[in-house]
Formats: structure tokens, C-alpha cells, sequence
């Protein structure tokens, strides 16, 4: 799982260094480690963060405009920067000068003058672990044998994005879809065949769900969610049409099935009729339960009117 840490050329450095010299020492020492970008003040390196995190920040202490441990504590306080390390790399070395550097939160300092080595292997070290703690935190979100995300995830996305759709007035839309007669599909083929099937739909949601906020999950053992942030409930159904169509189209045999291959239903809801993600995550529910009592293989959007036929 970790053998890939070793090679950190895809990692970013930010620089927030004022003086042109030790700018051009740093870009030479690092240059066959990593990318290096930099900027010259710690307001710059706020905005830059905001926009794309580094793997690491390099700060100079003294800038102009706000001091490099200012701009540490203001990365620290923002929840989408505080998980970027930062090195203060600082001639300001002294016991108290220390002692600030750890209460901005910072994990390391380099004195100055630069020693290239250590330089070096203090970025190395840190890169390393911040690609093994990226790693941890992705696979603690990916379902193991499907290579979708958890259910654990969902829960975090639905609550973000539910929130973020309230603040934008967008719509969220969800799907959520489970295989048909997949009991009877194991107890024909086995539980190895069965995973396979699963692995199958993951693929095709995955296909399906193409847009960078669309996210789909395992909800539970042959069930899968699919969260639509900024999507009305019209187009949230022709997704879920495809899903089930391309499902159906891949033409997996299963034998006990009335249609011959392995089809799956779905239930669609959205934040139009939903108005917390508890009832938003129950009306899919719902109207998956209709899909499943009108035949199988079909999508249902939900109705009110589910509610009381329940
Ligand atoms: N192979 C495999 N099977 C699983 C997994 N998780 C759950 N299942 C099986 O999925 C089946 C679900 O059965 P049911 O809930 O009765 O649903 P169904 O047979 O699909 O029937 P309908 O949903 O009504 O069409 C059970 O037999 C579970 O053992 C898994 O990870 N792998």
C-alpha cells in the first residue's frame, strides 16, 4: 500500500519566500525532489492554498505584509487548509522563537543558512508523511471490493453537500439502487460470481456519474447510492435510466432472473420534496421500494403519493 511513497515527484512544495536569493537556493535543492511553486507573502500563499493545497509549505518568518506565523494560524483555523504541513524555514531559532512555531501549529522548522541536506531530508520526511496519512484517509473512504466510496463517506458527503446546496439554493439529488434477486443469483452461482456482479455495477456507476461532484457509494451489500450535487430531479432520473440500462446491457446471465440477465431497481429523490438528508435518503428509499414492487429493473422517482400506498 505504501510502496508508492518513496517516489514524491508529484508532490508540491509552496514556497512563501521574499528574497530572490534564497528563493533560487531552495528551487535548486528541492528541484530533483518535487514541484516547487513559490509566492511572496503570506496573503498569497492563503489565496494560493484556497485554490489548490500543496503537499507541504515551506514559510519564511519575516515577509511583508502579515508575518509568516500569522499566515500559519490563519491556515490552521480554515478546515480545507489545516491539514497542510508547514515548515518555517527561519534564522529566528531561539527558544521562544521555537515555542511560537509549535502553538501556530506548525511541524517542523529548518534554521538558516539553508544546509541542503537537511533541507532535503526534512522535505523528504514530511512529503512522505503526507502522502502516507492522503493514503490512509482515501482508503478509509473506498469500499474494498468495489473501489466506490463507503457508506462511512456517504454519510459526510450527503451532510456536505446538503448543506452546500442550501447555501447556493441548488438542488441535491440522490439515487439509490440494489440489485435484483441478487440472493437467488448467489445461491446459484456462489458469493465469488456475486461479488463479480458487484464489482460489475460499481463500474457502470461509476461510468455514469462523470461530473467531479458527482460521488457514488456502497450503501450496503448490494446496495449503492448516488449523490447529484447542483442536479434537478429530472436529469438525477435519466442518470439513474442510464445506470439501469447499462447495467442490463452488459447482459450478465443470471438464470433465476425473469429477465434472463442481472438487472438492478432504483429510487430517485431530491431536496425539491426533501427537506433534510434523513428524508432525502428515506424518499429514495421509498421509491425504491415502489421500483421493486412494479416489476424490478426500473427506476421510480418518488411521489407523495408513495408515502401513503406504504
Ligand atoms: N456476493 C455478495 N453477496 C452479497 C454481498 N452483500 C450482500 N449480499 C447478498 O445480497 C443478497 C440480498 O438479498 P435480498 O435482500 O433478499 O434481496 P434480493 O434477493 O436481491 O431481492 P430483491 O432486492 O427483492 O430483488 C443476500 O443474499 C446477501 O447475502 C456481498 O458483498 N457479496
Amino acid at each position: 500500500m505504501f510502496n508508492d511513497v518513496d517516489d514524491l515527484s508529484d508532490c508540491k512544495v509552496l514556497l512563501v519566500e521574499d528574497s530572490v536569493i534564497n528563493q533560487k537556493i531552495i528551487q535548486v535543492c528541492l528541484a530533483d525532489l518535487c514541484d516547487v511553486a513559490v509566492v511572496e507573502s503570506g496573503e498569497e500563499a492563503i489565496e494560493y492554498c484556497l485554490q489548490s493545497a500543496p503537499d507541504l509549505i515551506l514559510m519564511d518568518w519575516i515577509l511583508t505584509g502579515i508575518t509568516g506565523l500569522e499566515a500559519c494560524k490563519l491556515l490552521q483555523s480554515k478546515p480545507s487548509t489545516a491539514n497542510i504541513p508547514v515548515i518555517f524555514v527561519t534564522s529566528n531559532v531561539g527558544e521562544s522563537q521555537q515555542e511560537e512555531c509549535w502553538d501556530a501549529g506548525a511541524v517542523d522548522f529548518i534554521g538558516k543558512p539553508i544546509v541542503a541536506r537537511t533541507l532535503v531530508n526534512r522535505v523528504k520526511t514530511h512529503l512522505k508523511y503526507k502522502k502516507q496519512a492522503d493514503l490512509l484517509r482515501e482508503y478509509s473512504y473506498v469500499d474494498g471490493l468495489t473501489g466506490v466510496f463507503n457508506r462511512r463517506y456517504f454519510s459526510q458527503e450527503m451532510d456536505r453537500h446538503y448543506r452546500q446546496g442550501q447555501r447556493a439554493n441548488t438542488t441535491l439529488s440522490m439515487i439509490i439502487l440494489d440489485v435484483d434477486n441478487f440472493k437467488k443469483y448467489n445461491d446459484h452461482y456462489g458469493h465469488l460470481k456475486g461479488d463479480d456482479v458487484l464489482k460489475s455495477v460499481a463500474k457502470v456507476l461509476k461510468h455514469c456519474t462523470r461530473r467531479p461532484l458527482d460521488g457514488a457509494f456502497r450503501y450496503g451489500g448490494e446496495e449503492f447510492a448516488v449523490l447529484l450535487p447542483n442536479t434537478p430531479k429530472e436529469a438525477a432520473f435519466e442518470i439513474a435510466q442510464n445506470i439501469i440500462n447499462g447495467l442490463h446491457q452488459l447482459g450478465i446471465e443470471h438464470a433465476e432472473s425473469p429477465f434472463d440477465v442481472v438487472t438492478a431497481s432504483a429510487g430517485v429523490s431530491s431536496t425539491h420534496t426533501a427537506s433534510d438528508p434523513a428524508e432525502l435518503i428515506k424518499q429514495a428509499d421509498t421509491a425504491l421500494y415502489e421500483a421493486k414492487k412494479n416489476g424490478r429493473n426500473r427506476v421510480i422517482e418518488f411521489s407523495p403519493e408513495h408515502e401513503k400506498s406504504i
